[in-house]
Order: C-alpha cells, then structure tokens, then sequence
C-alpha cells in the first residue's frame, strides 16, 4: 500500500460541485488501494477576499488577528472536503494546521516549518481513513498561536506531510495540466514540460511560476520528495519534479504510465529544455504578495 498526498489549490475547489468532483478523485486513489493524505487551500478567492475585509475594519491589521482570520478560509474547505468524502461512504477526517503537527516558527504572515508531528494523521491512516489537513497553517509552540506560511502555502503544507510521512510521492493539484515553460494564460505558446529537476523548478519559481510555491519545493528538495504537478480538471499526466535527473519515477501511482513513456523518462540522455520561448523578465507573473504587504 503507497501512501500520496494530495494537494488542492483554491482554484480546483472554487465552488461545492468542485469539491465533489476533488472528492470523488481523492476516493479514487483511495480504492486503487492507497492511503491518503490531503492538503486542502481555501475556495477560490477566499483568502484575498478575508485580507479586503480585513482591512476595511483596520488599515494595518494586527498580524496575529491576520493569521486567525486567513486561516479560517482551510478550515471551511477541508471540512466541507470531508462531508463530500464521508458522503461517498468512506470515512475521511479533517485536522487544521495544529491539528496535524505542523510546528512552526512565530512569524505571523510567513511563518518557516521547524518542526512536523503528524500523529494524529498516521493515527486516521491506521484507521483507514482519508485524512483532510488545512493547508497554509500551523502552530508556535513558544506563543501558542496560530500561523500562516505566507501565500501560497498550501504547497509547502503537502511537500511538508509527504516528508514526514515517508510518502510515495505529493501530487499538487491546480487548474492547469503541469509546470508549463511560462504562464500558459500569458504565452500561449508555452508547453507543458514533462520533468523538471528542482532546481530548474526553483529558477522557474523565482521567476513568478506561482503555480509552485518556491519554499516548498525547496522543502521538496532537502527532504527527497517527489512531486507531481497536475490538473484537477483531468486525468492527464503532468509535470514530475524530481531531485536529480536520473531519477525517474517510472510511474504515477494513481495513473500508471505506457511503456513508451516509462522508457522516455529512464533515458540518461534525457535533458529538460527549458523555457526555450520563455518571455522577457519584465512580461512574466510575478509572485503573489505576502498579506502583511497587501
Ligand atoms: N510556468 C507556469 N506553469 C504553469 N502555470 C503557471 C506558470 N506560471 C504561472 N502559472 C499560473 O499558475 C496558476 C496556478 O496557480 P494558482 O492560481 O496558485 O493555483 P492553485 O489555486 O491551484 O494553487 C495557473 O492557472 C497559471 O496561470
Ligand atoms: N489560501 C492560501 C494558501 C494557498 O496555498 O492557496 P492556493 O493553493 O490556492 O495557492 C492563499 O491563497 O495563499
């Protein structure tokens, strides 16, 4: 039995008909016989949605009142993720960020992970439930006080559960097919890459890839975790990020691959070609701004 963690992102769990259909796949992997682990992001918009509310009630809020608001959004998708699942006549559980361990420092906006203790989650998987955890939050242990890891954080959550619980591999879910040679709704001409290393990963990152939030694959790489970036939307094949080239994982675990591909990704000559289109600096996204600056 393969253990994944599952990450979905805001966009893939927009709305409740979303949720169902995110459900429905985690219950999926689920009967292929795996044990599961989900990171969930808030709905949509909602995050940027509490920080406008935030500051119409204040023009600078205080950040540790910032971080119980935002956090909240985590809170209402992964419990309605649950429902969805529990409906679906398997049993799923949902923790927050404290909940499922993940120790943090106490810098409130874009707290690091210093410390993660998933007992309560290996506890559910022994039980043979899915477990449902918030993403983007934690706990410092020193104020006791919730925390957030900076936009984007979600991403680091999964990598953060995948590492501690020894995981096959940590899917993260979007709305588009994989890491792409730039933003595909900005260049149309951008192509899905099949594999990146994590450092080609990191450059594209730092170059506004938000698709991938960069401490998160930095957690990826100094942990050894694989990731694989995919659509929500289908069930194609995305974008592997792999540590080092010659690692290739000849399969997906929850969608297994042909031959001919297999073999594609176990050829030693196989280089990433990245970004030959890629647009100049100035035309590309950039990063999402941490909240304490918005
Ligand atoms: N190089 C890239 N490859 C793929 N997507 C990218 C890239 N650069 C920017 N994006 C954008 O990242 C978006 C996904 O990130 P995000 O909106 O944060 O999704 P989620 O809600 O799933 O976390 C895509 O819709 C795409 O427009
Ligand atoms: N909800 C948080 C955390 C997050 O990771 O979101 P998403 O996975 O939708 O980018 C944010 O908007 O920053």
């Amino acid at each position: 039995m393969s253990l994944i963690v599952q990450k979905f992102g805001g966009s893939s769990v927009a709305d409740a008909e979303s949720i169902k259909r995110v459900a429905k796949r985690i219950v999926e992997t689920r009967k292929a016989g795996n044990e599961v682990v989900v990171a969930v992001s808030a709905m949509g918009d909602t995050t940027d949605e509490l920080i406008d509310l935030a500051h119409q009630v204040s023009p600078i809020p205080d950040p540790r009142e910032m971080d119980m608001l935002l956090t909240t959004g985590e809170r209402i998708s992964m419990a309605l993720l649950a429902m969805a699942i529990r409906d679906m006549g398997f049993e799923a559980r949902s923790y927050t960020g404290s909940q499922a361990g993940m120790i943090t420092d106490a810098r409130h906006g874009a707290a690091r992970i210093v410390d993660v203790t998933p007992g309560r989650v290996r506890e559910a998987l022994d039980e043979g439930a899915i477990a449902i955890v918030a993403g983007f939050q934690g706990f410092n242990r020193d104020s006791r006080d919730i925390t957030t890891l900076g936009r984007g954080g979600s991403d680091t959550t999964a990598v953060a559960l995948a590492a501690a619980l020894g995981a096959e591999v940590c899917e993260i879910y979007t709305d588009v097919d994989g890491v792409f040679t730039a933003d595909p709704r900005v260049v149309p001409k951008a192509h899905k890459l099949s594999r990146v290393t994590s450092e080609e990963m990191l450059e594209l990152a730092a170059a506004g890839a938000k698709v991938l939030y960069i401490r998160a694959v930095e957690y990826a790489r100094r942990h050894g975790v694989t990731l694989h970036v995919r659509s929500s939307f289908n069930n194609n094949e995305g974008t592997w990020v792999v540590n080092q080239v010659e690692e290739i994982p000849w399969k997906s675990p929850s969608s297994r691959v042909s031959p001919a591909t297999s073999a594609r990704r176990r050829s030693p000559s196989w280089v990433c070609r990245m970004c030959p289109e890629r647009p100049p600096r100035s035309s590309r996204s950039s990063p999402r701004p941490a909240p304490t600056s918005t």
